[in-house]
């Protein structure tokens, strides 16, 4: 999941662009990039790292004029090398950079496509880069030196009847503007933000409200499914339904991992969600596991945390933090390989020997993927004394593989791939597993936004709602970036093509 924010201001973005993007560090580690615009020209700083790492002060010196766009990165298509850091730019027509979140799910015809209508060539292996090739050649069929939001938006229209997937883009066209847009289903999201200035107003699209509210704008609306937002150079804003039958399909593990707690997405508190998961999961336990001799209920930091308070409540349970996180170590879930996630989890998190010594403890986590967090947590609390080790799951078995911007690519990898519960039980070593029902997950978010009728659920249900989803495209996407095929670590270096401000990369 990456992270992508825009913003179109009357004063240097540099700045709230960084801000913006720490604030979304969460949705992507791999690599951070910012593009500005000034003069006509385009500034660009990206490379792999965290943004802290990424951005010093002399990058931050070179990032000027009032609009730029930024991203984060969790590779989803393609490799972890710098040349697929995004922004990606393409320098026809007027020259357009873009930054993406999501997969697209037809990326390889739309390459040969391009070649054999466009004549274009794409150098990395992004599905990125094809999306913004795409835009570019759509916009190129317009044949307006004076672009306008109409040219925009049905450029947008066209690129939405070709690709497929999962998709929030935000692009800038040099001497134009910002373009924002969301795929037919609304499955990653997209938000707007204004702050009104002396100047004028200034306006931020973010993948999360938190980076809406972090940077001192004011959230304005969710960007609908389909939509594209246009803001001009000078502060226009203007937006259009591009899409021929949207609706709205958001995707569930947003709420159950990705997001921030503190995010709204569509509507919905991202927080209260994840209580409301700890809820119906604390009353399935109570309901069907009443036997089960439980002395205390402790999280899996961090995401669980919430889920974790509410299951106690629910359970007249004490609740302990009984493990300490190492705040130094990111995310495991999104690190590229399986050596590398295996590693963090025990650097990541300690147990605090008095709240397990002697205890039957219910360990809870908002997820078992590959179950390389629970089979090792699980060892480490019996290590700290635990008598019984009991885990719960406040989403179902994660059985199919992700083609909308979750790297789970092949099921073989998953824990929960054709195995019910008591056997994924044994491969964790717990002395009992409970997981959420999806009937149960799907409740606990719509309760925030009844007005959402369905959910992105195919990790737990096998239904790609896109409908080009076969066996014979996951057989392809499992052989092409399965841990095995990405030699273990995903480290593929930069025999890149880069577009460069700086004269070093230090
Ligand atoms: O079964 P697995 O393959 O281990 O994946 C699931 C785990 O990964 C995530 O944690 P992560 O460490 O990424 O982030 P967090 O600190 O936000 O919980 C998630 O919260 C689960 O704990
Ligand atoms: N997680 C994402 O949104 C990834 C975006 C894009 N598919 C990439 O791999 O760079
Ligand atoms: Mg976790």
């Amino acid at each position: 999941m990456c992270g992508i924010v825009g913003i179109v201001g009357k004063d240097p973005v540099n700045q709230a662009l960084y801000d913006g993007l720490t604030m979304l560090q969460h949705r992507g580690q791999d690599a951070a990039g910012i593009m500005t615009v000034d003069n006509n020209t385009l500034r660009l700083r990206k490379a792999n790292g965290l943004v802290r790492d990424v951005f010093h002060t002399r990058h931050m010196h070179r990032l000027t004029g009032r609009i730029g766009i930024g991203h984060v990165r969790y590779p989803t298509a393609g490799s972890s090398s710098s040349a697929e850091a995004q922004p990606f730019y393409v320098n026809s027509p007027f020259g357009i950079a873009m930054a993406h979140n999501g997969n697209l799910t037809n990326a390889q015809e739309l390459q040969q496509q391009l070649f054999e209508k466009a004549r274009r060539h794409i150098n990395t292996t992004s599905d990125s880069e094809i999306l913004l090739n795409i835009f570019a050649h759509e916009l190129y069929q317009q044949e307006s030196l004076q672009l306008t939001a109409e040219d925009v938006f049905a450029a947008v229209s066209r690129v939405h009847r070709q690709i497929r997937g999962a998709y929030a883009v935000v692009a800038m066209i040099i001497g134009h503007g910002m373009v924002a847009f969301r795929d037919p289903w609304g499955i990653r999201p997209l938000v707007l933000g204004k702050r009104d200035t002396a100047k004028g107003p200034e306006y931020i699209v973010a993948s999360e409200s938190v980076a809406v509210d972090g940077t001192g704008f004011t959230y304005v609306r969710d960007i609908e499914p389909g939509e594209a937002v246009y803001i001009s150079e000078d502060g226009q804003l203007t937006s259009r339904q591009c899409a021929d039958n949207p609706q709205h399909c958001p995707c569930i593990f947003e709420y159950v991992y990705f997001a921030r707690p503190d995010s709204f997405i569509d509507k919905v508190s991202v927080y209260a969600s994840r209580v409301n998961m700890g809820r119906k999961l604390g009353e399935k336990v109570k309901r069907d596991y009443a036997h089960l001799d439980i002395d205390v209920v402790i999280p899996i930091p961090e995401t669980s945390c919430d889920i974790a308070l509410e299951m106690a409540n629910i359970l007249d349970l004490p609740y302990r933090q009984g493990f300490v996180k190492n705040r130094y170590i990111g995310r495991t879930f999104i690190m590229p390989g399986q050596t590398q996630r295996r590693k963090s989890v025990r650097r990541k998190l300690n147990a605090i020997s008095a709240e397990f010594r002697g205890k039957n403890v219910l360990l809870v986590d908002d997820s078992i993927v590959r179950g390389t967090t629970s089979e090792q947590i699980i060892e480490m609390a019996r290590e700290a004394g635990a008598k019984k080790v009991y885990f719960a799951s406040a989403a179902p078995e994660i059985r199919f593989p992700n083609v909308y911007g979750i790297d789970m690519p092949s099921a073989n990898e998953l824990i929960g791939h054709g195995r019910e519960a008591a056997e994924i039980n044994d491969l964790i070593k717990a002395d009992g597993l409970i997981y959420q029902e999806l009937d149960d997950l799907i409740a606990a978010v719509q309760e925030e936004n009844p007005a959402i009728e369905q959910f992105e659920t195919s990790v737990f249900n096998g239904k790609y709602i896109t409908g080009d989803i076969n066996q014979s495209y996951l057989d392809r996407l499992d052989a092409a970036r399965n841990d095995i095929a990405r030699g273990g670590d995903n480290s593929a270096e930069d025999a890149n093509l880069e577009l460069h401000n700086e004269l070093d990369d230090e």
